[in-house]
């Protein structure tokens, strides 16, 4: 199809000012990026794309890495039919992306590529994102990036999804529970018959089209709920009546009655049957540019080494422009990395290019998470050393080189035990493809996979879906908030164990979420808005109660929890001295909760040099600073779920650490009991501690302050396996509140 009959509005706009498009300059890099996109393999798909839809409500696309589909798809759709406003549905395109960084990354490129301003940049912009925390929109955004969490907030707010004529769910392949969730929303949505139609695009690079294809076919009969179909898009209201995006809620007050109504999902009330909707598919072959790829002979002896080896043997050999993305399994071997290249960049000749280093990972503030896409200063090549969250969607300009470590550190939940294990992993198959995938998008590239090619041969062809292997408390709780009455009859793509749905729904039993009838509390309907686990969300709302009136302090502490490696490990034995001096000050006696809350008030007390405090305490000055960016988050958070309003705000910012362990470490303790209850055990005779709930023998982590400690009683906030069982994070309690709590 011609671009003039695709874009009218853009040719609008050029006939009417035929000789100037340089003079703009969105416009002048509209046109340049036209000719670009016009080389992609999925560009001539384009009527085979809009025939398939026009037929189908659902089109599952797969093809290469770098073949256009995330930024090409919704540019293509803008103009169909499905996408104009009408009555009951905005008409906008919701692109679904498993993480911010490549939401945030796409917007651009797509405004870019559309000649448009970004975000909140102009009430005309026509591209936007949404990660959490961050809403970058205008009222004139037609393609929102937004990543599979905010999605699912904004089911909560409007079940039907009104505001949407097309959702584009992509990499579907890394099975997020957060895209299974979607999935079977959409599933219902487009098999309810939503009113005003709704159109699903499904997309990965290697989707497992068939299962897909099955799952969104197969009708065995089976009767979809009426999702805002015949009747109005169910109304978006809060309890209060207040207009607030956060906490509005979409007029359920229980799933109970919710299943009564038109926005009922998976109800069994006022359910109609449906024809079965028969997907399409298409499949885009090729890539823009080729990757070469190469594998050792013997499988490494030490994996940072070798990296280190690969890095440097490029550097010296390949010329500029040509930056490196290094794949590893988490951030304590990317910083170790980190460390090593930096030595030895210091080593290089004069005559050879200077090398940039650029860690990235989930917890790293997403202001330092964007540095990666700026070029690199002059004569500089940029070595990214990322965790997994580089591997799917994102083009981050410059690449040409990628070194694949072929780990990945995954979370377990052992479901009998309530145990989390935190492993490094050999990755998949169709994961080593996308991270070779990050080559060769804007010329051919090379892909050093730091493993031999038998082993890849021998690896997994996907990765296991999230849902088989975490806790389903947060997802029960999605699901319950968004009026699913019987979670364990959800359509799942995979349906989890029964065992481990059961265990999440007793879990959310004790945390006050779900009434002994299995339904949603108001208290888990409070919870379902807090961006926490339900365990931190519940211990959050116990501290805004005007009993123990402690939410700043707890809010402290949970920040303080969200990121990894606040405290800096030295590696010598006087190291490690030098940094228990150091923290002497603040050590509390109670645990490591307040000694957390210590160290968050202490920074935040520092005026004149924070870096230097963190230092001087052997704190991460980089995690400390993300631990102020989810403070104030949820500072935010709790502020509009209006929690402070029995709070003492004298309270709040000013009290010093010491003044606050005094007046307030009971109240605090109590509330952690409240979301941890499951997560306590009692000193035995033997000296080891055993859990209240299961009776396991558990152990204080060494890196605790209660380590080699012995009292009466511990809560604890996290509960790994690394080589026995640990409680991480512990605080002191009393076995009276236990007692208290459990009952
Ligand atoms: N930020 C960017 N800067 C430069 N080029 C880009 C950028 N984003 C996309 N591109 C170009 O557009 C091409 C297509 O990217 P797109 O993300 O749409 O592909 P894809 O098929 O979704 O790939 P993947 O599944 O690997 O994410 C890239 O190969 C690259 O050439």
């Amino acid at each position: 199809m011609a671009v003039s009959q695709q874009y009218p509005n853009m040719n609008h706009k050029r006939k009417r000012q035929p000789d100037k498009p340089a003079q703009n300059p969105l416009q002048a890099k509209r046109i340049k990026l036209l000719e670009t996109r016009k080389h992609l393999p999925i560009w001539p798909k384009q009527s085979a794309i809009h025939t398939a839809l026009a037929h189908h409500d659902v089109l599952i696309l797969s093809g290469e890495t770098g073949s256009g589909k995330s930024t090409q798809i919704p540019q293509f759709l803008l103009d169909q039919p499905y996408c104009k406003p009408r009555k009951g549905c905005a008409g906008k395109i919701a692109v679904t992306q498993p993480r911010r960084v490549a939401a945030i990354s796409l917007a651009r490129r797509v405004a870019e590529e559309m000649g448009s301003p970004l975000g909140s940049a102009s009430p005309g912009s026509r591209v936007g994102y949404s990660v959490r925390f961050d809403e970058n929109t205008s009222p004139g955004t037609r393609i929102k990036y937004l990543t599979e969490g905010m999605l699912l907030q904004e089911i909560l707010r409007d079940g039907a999804l009104g505001e949407y004529g097309c959702v584009v769910v992509d990499e579907v392949h890394e099975r997020s529970v957060n895209v299974d969730l979607l999935l079977g929303f959409l599933r219902g949505l487009v098999r309810g018959k939503r009113k005003g139609g709704l159109k699903v695009v499904v997309m990965s690079a290697t989707a497992e089209v068939e299962a897909l294809a099955k799952f969104f076919d197969e009708s065995a009969g089976e009767t979809e709920a009426m999702i805002g179909g015949e009747g109005e898009v169910p109304q978006v209201t809060d309890e209060s009546g207040r207009d607030d995006d956060e906490v509005s809620w979409n007029g359920f007050e229980d799933p109970d009655e919710a299943s009564q109504g038109t926005g009922a999902i998976n109800g069994t009330h006022n359910a109609v049957a449906s024809s079965p909707t028969q997907s399409a598919r298409i499949y885009v072959e090729g890539r823009q540019y080729p990757v070469t790829t190469k594998y050792l002979d013997t499988p490494a002896d030490e994996l940072e080494e070798a990296a280190l080896q690969r890095i440097f043997a490029l550097h010296t050999k390949e010329p500029l422009p040509g930056d490196i993305l290094v794949f590893l399994p988490g951030q304590d071997r990317i910083h170790s990395l980190q460390t090593l290249v930096e030595e030895f960049a210091q080593s290089l000749p004069p005559d050879i290019p200077k090398l940039q280093v650029l860690p990235l990972f989930a917890a790293l503030p997403q202001n330092q998470q964007q540095r990666i896409f700026q070029p690199a200063p002059p004569r500089t090549r940029k070595v990214i050393l990322s965790t997994n969250i580089a591997e799917t969607s994102v083009t981050v300009p410059g690449v040409r080189f990628v070194v694949d470590t072929g780990l990945v550190k995954i979370k377990q939940f052992r479901t009998r035990l309530g145990l989390e294990s935190l492993l490094v992993k050999p990755i998949s198959r169709s994961s080593a493809d996308q991270r070779q995938g990050r080559a060769g998008r804007e010329a051919p590239g090379q892909c050093h996979r730091l493993y031999t090619k038998s082993a890849y041969d021998a690896l997994e062809s996907h990765s296991a879906p999230e849902i088989l292997r975490c806790d389903l408390a947060s997802a029960l709780l999605t699901l319950k908030a968004r009026g699913i009455a019987d979670p364990l009859n959800f359509s799942f793509l995979t349906p989890p164990p029964l065992s481990a749905l059961q265990k999440a729904l007793l879990h959310l039993l004790h945390l006050s979420a779900l009434s002994t009838t299995g339904s949603l509390t108001p208290t888990g309907r409070q919870l379902s808005r807090l961006p926490l686990t339900p365990a931190l969300a519940r211990v959050v709302l116990e501290a805004a109660k005007p009993s123990l009136n402690c939410l700043h302090p707890i809010i402290d502490i949970v920040a303080a929890l969200s990121v990894e490696n606040l405290w800096l490990n030295p590696d010598t034995e006087e190291g490690r001295e030098r940094a228990a001096e150091a923290r002497q000050a603040l050590m509390s006696r109670e645990g490591d909760h307040l000694t957390l809350l210590a160290a968050v008030r202490g920074y935040v007390a520092e005026a004149s040099d924070r870096r230097r405090w963190a230092e001087a305490h052997m704190i991460s000055h980089r995690a400390m600073q993300s631990v102020m960016d989810v403070r104030k988050q949820l500072l935010a958070q709790c502020q509009r779920a209006d929690l402070f309003r029995h709070q003492d705000t004298v309270a709040a910012e000013t009290t010093s650490s010491t003044t606050m362990e005094l007046s307030q470490t009971e109240p605090i303790l109590r509330s952690l009991l409240a979301g941890f209850a499951a997560h306590t055990a009692r000193l035995c005779p033997d000296g080891s501690y055993k859990t209240f709930v299961g009776n396991q023998t558990v152990g204080i982590h060494p890196g605790s302050v209660l380590q080699g400690r012995k009292v009466e009683g511990i809560v604890f906030s996290e509960f790994v396996y690394t080589t026995r069982a640990w409680a991480r994070n512990v605080s002191v309690v009393r076995l009276g509140w236990v007692g208290e709590v459990l009952g």
